[in-house]
């Protein structure tokens, strides 16, 4: 589903931040991506976003090759992507609602469908009573739910999560992880970038463990 092929990055006037990365996810799979402090990990999620360009290799989203489509197709391909921030990333002056419906509205979808898929999701995350709330009235788990609802209103294939617990205190992160654990069950592949080294070992998926922008354990 998700395929690195012998990928590596530099970015301008830096050293190589990825070297040589090579691993394959299947649908349905949840794995950890780990690593200290500067290893490479929000540089590959980058590179599955489309927010960045590798320097050699290849990487596939469903057998197509994501660094050589052109700049028009990307937010197309991005449709198959949701993508959670550790600081949540949430649009202060807008409802929860609002916040939710983000991608559906620049997909074009209309009203009536976009309002049934927004409360698809909020449900989901048992958001349903807090549509018309503002996040900043809502508590740092709830506003992380709301970033995840956001990320599973357009149906995903592939979640990408960077440090979501991050802010989280354990009981709030052990229940974001069921969520993935939730999406995983219904065939959507996770990919989740974490220091969490206890909660990692604790939930038992798959670990990628990154040193200095190689892949050590795959
Ligand atoms: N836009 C950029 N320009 C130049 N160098 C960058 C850029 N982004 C990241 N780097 C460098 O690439 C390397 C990997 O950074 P990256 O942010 O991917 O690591 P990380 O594992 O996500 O770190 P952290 O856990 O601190 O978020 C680091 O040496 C960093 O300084």
């Amino acid at each position: 589903m998700l395929r690195f092929e012998h990928v590596s990055k530099r970015y301008p006037d830096a050293g190589e931040a990825l070297t040589d990365v090579s691993f394959h996810l299947h649908r349905g799979e949840m794995a950890f991506l780990t690593g200290r402090s500067g290893a490479g990990k929000s540089t590959l999620l980058k590179l599955i976003a489309m927010m960045e360009q590798c320097t050699r290799g290849s990487v596939l989203l469903d057998g197509q090759d994501i660094t050589r489509i052109g700049e028009r197709k990307i937010p197309y391909m991005r449709r198959n992507l949701g993508l959670i921030f550790q600081d949540y990333k949430l649009l202060n002056d807008r409802t929860v609602f609002d916040n939710v419906a983000l991608p559906l509205v620049v997909s074009g979808y209309n009203h009536q469908e976009v309002a049934r898929r927004v409360r698809a999701s909020l449900d989901k995350v048992g958001l349903l009573g807090k549509e018309k709330k503002h996040p900043l009235a809502l508590s740092g788990g709830e506003q992380q739910r709301v970033g995840i609802a956001r990320a599973i209103v357009n149906k995903p294939k592939l979640i990408l999560a960077d440090e979501p617990t991050g802010n989280l205190d354990p009981d709030l992160s052990a229940e974001v992880m069921f969520m993935f654990e939730q999406f995983k069950q219904v065939g959507v592949t996770v990919l989740i970038a974490s220091h969490d080294i206890e909660l990692i070992n604790h939930l038992g998926h798959r670990v990628l463990t990154l040193d200095k922008g190689h892949l050590v354990v795959s």
